[in-house]
């Protein structure tokens, strides 16, 4: 983290705090209703719910695409609820895209450089170093001059990853990192998320493979109808009834860990 960041933010004793979010679109039916969350620092959360529960609405909120009708976000203890996404940015918050936003015809290195270059005041000779950082962590040493088109699936994956670390957040936003990848790559970037968490970035994972989040994560949080309807330990949580009503027989990868 640089000098001038860890010098602005204030002492948070809460990574996240989403205070009684509401939000609809054009003037519908409400998709977040009074929804509040706590995120600690560190802390490596998941987020699950059927499709249209809210889930990336609420991404939208918390990083900025979105205005909410009513409630406030706060980060490291800062109301950002009024900032647009560049400056919470700059705020800490880092995220990633169901459909990866990388540019194809750019290289690895030079997508990190743009991702780098948004979200800190950084000299070009300071976002290589940090690229550079990135580019170790995230497992594309010596592979920055690959054009990120060409890339398999799993390494866009990987790069959307890092281009949102590339912003230096102290809170990162994962909206279906494992989508469409197969039980072991996703098993990959689960340990990659991990790492990054053990780095002391606070993590908040949506993701519809239920047996890698609760594998990877210390809470779950269910949405459901724009509401939180189950919040603990990953386990217990998706033994609750509310949880299992949701799930069984929609979900076949549930008990997958322990078959
Ligand atoms: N831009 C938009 N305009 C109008 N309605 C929207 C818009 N984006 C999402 N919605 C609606 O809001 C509801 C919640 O959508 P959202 O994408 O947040 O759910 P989700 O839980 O992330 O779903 P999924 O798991 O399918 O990604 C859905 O009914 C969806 O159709």
């Amino acid at each position: 983290m640089s000098d001038a960041r860890e010098s602005m933010m204030p002492s948070p004793n809460r990574s996240l705090a989403v205070e009684n979010i509401s939000k609809s679109y054009g003037g519908g039916l409400p998709v977040l209703k009074d929804l509040t969350l706590e995120v600690l620092p560190g802390e490596l959360l998941g987020v699950i719910g059927p499709n249209g529960s809210g889930k990336t609405t609420l991404f939208g909120v918390i990083a900025g695409q979105l205005s909410p009708n009513s409630g406030t976000v706060l980060v490291n203890g800062i109301d950002v609820t009024g900032l647009s996404a560049s400056e919470r940015a700059r705020k800490g918050i880092g995220r990633t895209f169901q459909v990866p936003q990388s540019f194809s015809n750019m290289s690895v290195f030079e997508n990190l450089l743009v991702g780098a270059r948004y979200a800190g005041d950084l000299s070009h000779e300071a976002a290589t170093l940090a690229v550079h950082g990135i580019m170790e962590r995230t497992g594309f040493h010596g592979r920055g001059h690959l054009r990120a088109g060409d890339l398999p699936l799993l390494d866009r994956k990987r790069l959307e990853l890092a281009r949102a670390l590339a912003t230096n957040p102290s809170l990162l936003l994962l909206d279906e990192i494992a989508g469409g990848l197969t039980d072991n790559e996703a098993a990959e970037i689960a340990e990659l998320v991990k790492e990054v968490n053990r780095q002391g970035i606070a993590v908040i994972w949506i993701e519809h493979l239920v047996h890698i989040l609760t594998s990877a994560v210390s809470r779950i949080v269910v949405l459901g109808e724009g509401k939180i309807i189950a919040d603990g330990e990953p386990h217990a949580t998706m033994a609750e009834p509310a949880v299992r009503k949701i799930y069984l027989g929609m979900e076949p990868d549930l008990d997958a860990e322990h078959s």
